[in-house]
């Protein structure tokens, strides 16, 4: 699949004077749970009402979304609020009910996109439709399966197409629910800058109280929308309790988000910009000599152990410049998972460099 302008025709032709919002309960619990958000979410900046009929859960046992009678809830949304409606599908079986309850947008799950033979099935089943498909990120950071994804329902003939950003799994624990590795959608937008992207705050954050700060990071970094989870009484909430918000805080988050241009034609904006830019350039060229350098070094200390037999990782070492650095780089106002990256990156490569002599 190649970038194309017209992959943010469905976006551009809504106009929005803000970014694009869809909102509303994790799962559909009630007819009246559905219609009260809805009315409550009726006047503000959402776009997209949405609300999970099928959940998929981690164990059986527990509330697994109330299925298609749902679906009759979403219609009455779009009756009475005239709010645009959404779900995730899981299956062909979801799709055409979905297609059928004339739901606006479908999108395809983080658990789903990881299986090809699932989207092609979603994908075949929404062969040539008019309604808007996102796809959430794969639970794993693997951008091709997650572009694949996209790829597959492209050809399928669908034109309104787009990814949600909704964070990765991982054994660690983090802050994050699901960590945001947002270099990944950096990298999604340098190959597909014209591929709508939707941030899910709610998923990557699993607290209600980080949700302002992921959300303005996702706009900072030129994402086109947000996903928000809503419910009106979010403690007792039937799943995700601990990461939806008030239909009353939303509205202040949307409020509160700085919303910033992508560039400035302002001469002394650009001028400053320049100089700072050239400024950058000097200094990562001096970067790379220096790591040129270093692993010339590298390739030295390799031939070095070569002749006398020693192993290439020497783990004392390591761990004294690991934690030199951190030190150092703590005083420049790098942080400690900054330095650790990129040492671990640098004692990698190295190791390569002397394996290629040892072995030679
Ligand atoms: O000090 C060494 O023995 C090296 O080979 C250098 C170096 C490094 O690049 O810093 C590389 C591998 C070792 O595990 C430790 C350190």
């Amino acid at each position: 699949m190649e970038n194309k302008k017209e992959l943010r025709k469905w976006l551009d032709d809504m106009a929005l004077p803000h970014p694009l919002v869809i909102a509303g309960p994790c799962s559909a619990e009630t007819e009246d749970q559905v219609l009260k958000i809805a009315h409550d979410l009726k006047d503000t900046d959402v776009n997209y009402y949405r609300a999970g009929i099928w959940k998929p859960r981690t164990r059986p046992g527990n509330f697994e979304g109330v299925g298609s009678i749902g679906l009759k809830w979403l219609q009455k949304v779009k009756e009475e609020t005239g709010l645009k409606t959404a779900t995730e599908v899981a299956n062909k079986n979801h799709v055409d009910l979905a297609l059928e309850h004339d739901v606006d947008l479908l999108w395809i799950g983080a658990r789903s996109t990881v299986s090809p033979f699932i989207v092609q099935e979603i994908a075949d089943a929404l062969e040539g439709t008019d309604k808007v498909v996102l796809v959430k990120n794969p639970v794993n950071p693997d951008l091709s399966l997650w572009l694949g994804a996209v790829e597959r329902l492209a050809s399928a003939n669908i034109e309104k197409l787009g990814v949600i950003h909704r964070g990765f799994s991982t054994y660690e624990k983090t802050k994050y629910r699901n960590i945001p590795e947002w270099q990944l959608a950096i990298e999604l937008q340098s190959r597909f800058p014209d591929l709508p992207l939707i941030n899910d705050p709610s998923h990557i954050t699993g607290k209600r109280d980080m949700i302002f700060d992921v959300s303005q990071t996702a706009l900072d970094l030129n994402f086109d929308g947000l996903m928000i989870e809503t419910h009106y009484d979010p403690d007792n909430a039937w799943s995700d309790a601990a990461q939806q918000i008030t239909p009353k805080r939303l509205v202040q988050i949307m409020q509160d988000l700085r919303i910033r241009k992508e560039t400035d034609e302002e001469a002394e904006y650009n001028s400053k910009i320049n100089n700072l830019r050239t400024q950058i350039d000097v200094i990562d060229n001096q970067l790379i000599d220096t790591l040129g350098k270093r692993m010339k070094v590298s390739d030295e200390i390799g031939q070095l152990k070569k002749k006398r037999n020693v192993a290439v990782l020497q783990t004392n070492r390591w761990n004294a410049i690991l934690g030199n650095m951190i030190l150092e780089g703590e005083q420049r106002g790098l942080s400690e998972e900054f330095v650790l990256r990129m040492f671990k990156a640098i004692h990698q490569e190295s190791i390569n460099h002397q394996e290629k002599i040892i072995n030679a």
